[in-house]
């Protein structure tokens, strides 16, 4: 996302609920909750994610690299999505109750994760710790969840390079079940843009890297900001 983002969703629609009055005091109340950077370490993550987040942090002060808060979003780029993209005919009432989902769990029980980017390498990597209510086969890791971050961070990576996208294919091949709990390490980077296309790969690998989890292949299409999504 671009380097002067400062909003999440969550935080969007916090600011909209407040303005309903009728919910505002449910807002204020879980607005410590809400407006927290999620990308930083909390008492859920294991020692795994903890390391990998101190390597990356010592390379953020190296310069190269960068961490991504998971407020990441800048009011004026949620303004112009709603304009330009959101029918302003959808429910206010639901619209308000929205929140982003890989940040909808308590901590440690779905999907806690960091991002860090290098924009000079077009790059963007993910630790992810899936958290008990990700399980899909029992005690692995739910294909959908893993496609669910694999889409985040592929997402990131396309928006970081072209501006605001949408995922028009992602493709996924399952390698190895991930463990339940465990951390893994997704890569991702930018093949190649061609016009509004933007051709993005990732693979994702155990923290040792010796274990090849899943590679996937995504497309997004940087919006046209003079069509309607819907
Ligand atoms: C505030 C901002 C927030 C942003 C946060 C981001 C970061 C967070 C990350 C979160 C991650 C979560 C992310 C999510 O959850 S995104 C949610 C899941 N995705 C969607 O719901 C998208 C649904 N699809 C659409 O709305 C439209 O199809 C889009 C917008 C994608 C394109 O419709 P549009 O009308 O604009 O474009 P076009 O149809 O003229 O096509 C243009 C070109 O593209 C080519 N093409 C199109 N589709 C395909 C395809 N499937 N394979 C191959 N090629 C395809 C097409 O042939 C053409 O090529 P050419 O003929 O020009 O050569």
């Amino acid at each position: 996302m671009s380097s002067t983002l400062g909003l999440s969703w969550d935080q969007h629609h916090l600011g909209q609920e407040v303005q309903m009055g009728s919910v505002a005091r449910r807002s204020f109340a879980s607005e410590n909750v809400v407006n927290r950077d999620h990308a930083l370490p909390n008492p859920s993550w294991n020692k795994d994610l903890r390391l990998l987040f101190d390597q990356f942090m010592r390379k953020c002060e190296a310069g190269s690299w960068k961490r991504l808060p998971s407020n990441n979003h800048s009011p004026q780029s949620f303004q112009d999505f709603q304009t330009r993209f959101v029918d302003p005919k959808l429910p206010k009432e639901q619209i308000s109750q929205a929140r982003l989902f890989t940040r909808s769990f308590e901590d440690g029980l779905g999907f806690e994760y960091v991002m860090f980017c290098n924009d000079a390498e077009k790059r963007v990597v993910c630790f992810f710790q899936a958290g008990p209510y990700l399980q899909g086969a029992p005690g692995f890791t739910h294909g959908g969840a893993i496609a669910t971050m694999i889409d985040a961070t592929t997402g990131m990576c396309a928006f970081r390079a072209g501006g605001v996208v949408m995922t028009a294919n992602l493709n996924i091949n399952y390698k190895r079940p991930i463990p339940l709990c465990s951390v893994v390490v997704m890569k991702s980077q930018i093949d190649k843009v061609e016009g509004r296309k933007v051709f993005v790969s990732c693979n994702v690998r155990s923290v040792d890297e010796e274990t090849l989890y899943s590679e996937a292949t995504s497309l997004f299409i940087k919006l046209d900001p003079n069509k309607k999504l819907a």
